[in-house]
């Protein structure tokens, strides 16, 4: 079975306005409320995908309610652990460009962190655990080092996409897959890219330390998928850009899919990129037949 595990989930607050100009009072033409935060992303469009996940973490509150709700409504099983605060509402302004403002959410004690941990120890080798996102406060802060621990001496293949130390905390426990966005990677080496091959070394640093594959993706520009030995660099579709929140999951999502068929890198690649675009050309989450519509149009290559 494969985890998905939010610390700290979210209701993404979609609000869609014709301009926005900060100090005056702006209207929207549109709002939308989806159960999100990375894990959560993961799980549900692996479901468009046809395949079975378990969502879990932390959730409390009405916000809570409201995510478990979607998530019985999609199908997705989950086994969160309840907190007594509120899960956090996260707002998205989309004018001319997109604008985000993530809230910090609720924080978790020491007796909340074991019961997560307890859930991952009887997890076996043929599971695979995806923790993505922002850690919980209080105790969460050095639960993604735990969690990756507890992984590597079970021998359950992890994936992991998070910020900074969150992430390079996790490296030395050989994650299969770390998958930053080219912002992330240049805070965590405090530099600016200039070239792909600039790209490659920093993240030949970070295979260095244990990580088994890392994908960057870098927005519009496609990805790049990156391993001790291969390189392969994919472009992005044409398409009209609705929405590009959770494109990031969307791409985990994809290669949790090729993973699954047992794709090789190249067509990992595609299905990677073409779940990102999918949901960046998508209001919401893209749907199955939007992610297979564009796997033709992806051009993938390998650079070594
Ligand atoms: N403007 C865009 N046009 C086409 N595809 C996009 C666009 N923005 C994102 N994507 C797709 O989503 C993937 C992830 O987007 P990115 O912005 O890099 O990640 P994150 O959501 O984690 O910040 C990209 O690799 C690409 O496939
Ligand atoms: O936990 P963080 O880093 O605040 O991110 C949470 C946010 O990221 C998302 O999971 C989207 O992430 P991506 O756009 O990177 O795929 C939203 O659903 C959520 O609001």
């Amino acid at each position: 079975m494969i985890y998905t595990i939010t610390l700290n989930p979210s209701i993404d607050y979609v609000m869609f306005t014709q301009q926005m100009t900060v100090g005056e009072l702006n209207r929207t033409t549109r709002t939308e409320k989806y159960a999100g935060g990375k894990g959560i992303n993961v799980s549900r469009l692996l479901k468009t995908l046809e395949i079975d996940s378990t969502a879990t973490g932390y959730i409390g509150g009405f916000t809570g309610r409201f995510i478990l709700d979607e998530l019985e409504k999609y199908d997705i099983k989950s086994q969160f652990i309840t907190l007594d605060r509120d899960t956090r509402i996260n707002v998205k302004i989309k004018s001319e460009n997109e604008t985000e403002i993530n809230a910090s959410g609720p924080i978790v004690n020491e007796s909340q962190c074991k019961q997560l941990l307890d859930q991952i120890n009887i997890l076996t080798p043929n599971d695979l655990v995806v923790v993505s996102g922002s850690s919980a406060k209080g105790h969460g802060k050095t639960l993604y080092k735990e969690i990756a621990k507890l992984c590597n001496e079970k021998q359950i293949p992890f994936i992991i996409d998070a910020e900074k130390e969150l992430a390079t905390q996790t490296f030395e426990y050989k994650p299969l897959l770390y998958k930053p966005n080219i912002h992330e990677l240049e805070a965590m080496f405090d530099t600016t890219f200039t070239s792909d091959e600039d790209i490659i070394s920093h993240a030949r640093k970070i295979i260095d330390q244990g990580v088994q594959t890392v994908i960057v993706s870098m927005g519009e520009d496609g990805a790049l998928l990156i391993t001790d030995n291969e390189v392969y660099k994919a472009l992005t579709p044409t398409g009209e850009v609705i929405n590009t929140v959770g494109a990031g999951d969307s791409t985990v999502a994809g290669f949790i899919y090729a993973r699954e068929h047992q794709y090789n890198h190249l067509k990992t690649l595609k299905y990677a990129v073409a779940s990102g675009s999918a949901t960046a050309f998508s209001s919401d989450l893209a749907q199955k037949d939007e992610v297979l519509k564009l796997i033709n149009e992806i051009k993938v290559q390998k650079l070594s």
